[in-house]
């Protein structure tokens, strides 16, 4: 799929290994590298946008503003975006990915750029979605175009169906135990699942293919589920008959059950069902559910499913922050945030919020934290000292009840407060 993408956007036959200069569809800037952009671009290279409809600026991560000099960045980039023409998705528009997404500006075939390196998250699309730094971001704003070295692809073949209680993350948390957290660097994770994942779940897959390096992860589009890409699929986006790959690994569905990457790498990927008896008691500080991995609508129900007629634990604190504010408002509508406000949750404006420990949530000394987000490294959410266990939104739902790691059939029987919000 890479190399087809690549060799068609670069206008000629490129294969594994040889360096593609390709148009560029969409260049995204967040707001946490908007005042370097601004710089290669204006003190570096001296040049505005060549297409500023192309470019995006996504206020996200720290958003609001937590200190003054994050306001005055985010100040710098809503005057730049004025004074040129580019995007601007301001505060409580949401998470540049899944804003991006949302608004069209990730298709199939296309070149997505991310000043961020969860642009992998494309690839659900079947869009070539990469993450790069400030400077290559400026270049391909500047010219238009970017050059790559063309990955090699690993591929993987999802069998089966998920069970019920099990969802997308759970496969996605085996694939990075499977591939292994460097077992993919410079790759592009190439997933066959036919029809088996929604728009959504695909996003929360190739999220996080990033996090066992690779340069992309993109879904092979398949089956029924076509219609679900908003635009039509070229048929050069499709991996070529007879396509050799650099691995191969086949995850079965079926045999998957709830899983959890617990501190502090990605890849330490446990059955929650099997964790020891220490660690299934150990009580949980902070319940973390939304982010670019697992902040979308199907997830924010998957945990008021969990949470209805329930309570937060008391000692435990639960905050759910939806990816962006058309989730936002579609949890409102159909009623799912008055379920999780009533269960006792914190809720917050679209956004990063706590993902990345910058603000709303950071995490204290000794603290342990239950997160739907997608990296699990020392001090990613507040001190050396704090541990974050990565899992699902139903997971992370049971475990707010009960203030410890659970599944939510460990909280069928809890009805009502556990002693009290
Ligand atoms: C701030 C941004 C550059 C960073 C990234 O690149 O991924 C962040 O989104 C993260 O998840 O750590
Ligand atoms: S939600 Fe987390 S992982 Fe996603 S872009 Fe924001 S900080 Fe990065």
């Amino acid at each position: 799929m890479a190399e087809r993408i690549l060799s068609v956007r670069g206008g000629k036959p490129v294969y594994a290994g040889d360096l593609a200069v390709v148009e560029v569809d969409q260049v995204m800037v967040v707001d946490s590298i908007a005042q370097s952009f601004i710089e290669r671009m204006q003190r570096d290279l001296e040049a505005v946008p060549k297409y500023p409809e192309r470019v995006s600026i996504v206020i996200d991560h720290v958003a609001p503003a937590s200190t003054v000099s994050v306001a005055q960045a985010q100040k710098e980039a809503r005057e730049y975006a004025a004074a040129t023409g580019v995007r601007l998705f301001d505060v409580g528009r949401g998470i540049c990915h899944q804003v991006l997404m949302e608004e069209g500006l990730a298709r199939p075939g296309w070149i997505v750029l991310g000043s961020d390196s969860h642009s992998t998250t494309y690839g659900a699309v079947a869009a070539f979605g990469t993450g790069m730094g400030a400077t290559d971001i400026a270049l391909a704003a500047a010219s238009g175009k970017t050059w790559l070295r063309v990955p090699e692809s690993v591929k993987v073949t999802f069998t089966g169906n998920l069970q019920p209680g099990v969802s997308a993350k759970d496969a996605a948390l085996e694939m990075i135990r499977v591939l292994g957290a460097d077992g993919a660097t410079y790759q592009s994770v190439e997933m066959h699942a036919g029809d088996r994942f929604s728009r959504g779940e695909r996003m929360t897959l190739a999220n996080l293919c990033v996090e066992a390096g690779a340069k992309a992860g993109l879904v092979v589009p398949g089956g029924e589920i076509l219609t679900d890409y908003g635009y039509d699929i070229p048929e050069w986006v499709y991996p070529q008959a007879g396509a050799t790959y650099v691995r191969e690994v086949v995850l079965d569905l079926d045999a998957l059950r709830p899983r959890m990457s617990a501190p502090n790498e990605v890849d330490n990927v446990h059955d929650v069902a099997a964790l020891s008896a220490e660690l299934r008691g150990m009580h949980v500080d902070q319940v973390f559910i939304g982010t670019c991995t697992n902040g979308r609508i199907e997830d924010l129900r998957e945990a008021a499913a969990v949470l209805k007629g329930r309570k937060v634990a008391p000692g435990t604190r639960l905050l759910i922050i939806p990816a962006s504010s058309q989730v936002m408002e579609q949890a409102m509508e159909d009623g799912t945030l008055l379920t999780l406000q009533r269960a006792g949750a914190a809720l917050g404006t679209p956004g990063c919020g706590p993902c990345m420990g910058r603000h709303q949530g950071v995490l204290a000394p000794g603290e342990v934290c239950v997160s739907t987000s997608n990296r699990n490294f020392i001090g990613r959410m507040g001190d050396k000292d704090a541990k974050v266990y990565l899992a699902s939104p139903a997971v992370a739902a049971a475990t707010a009840v009960m203030g410890r790691i659970a599944l939510p059939e460990d909280v069928l029987a809890v009805v009502g407060a556990v002693g009290g919000y």
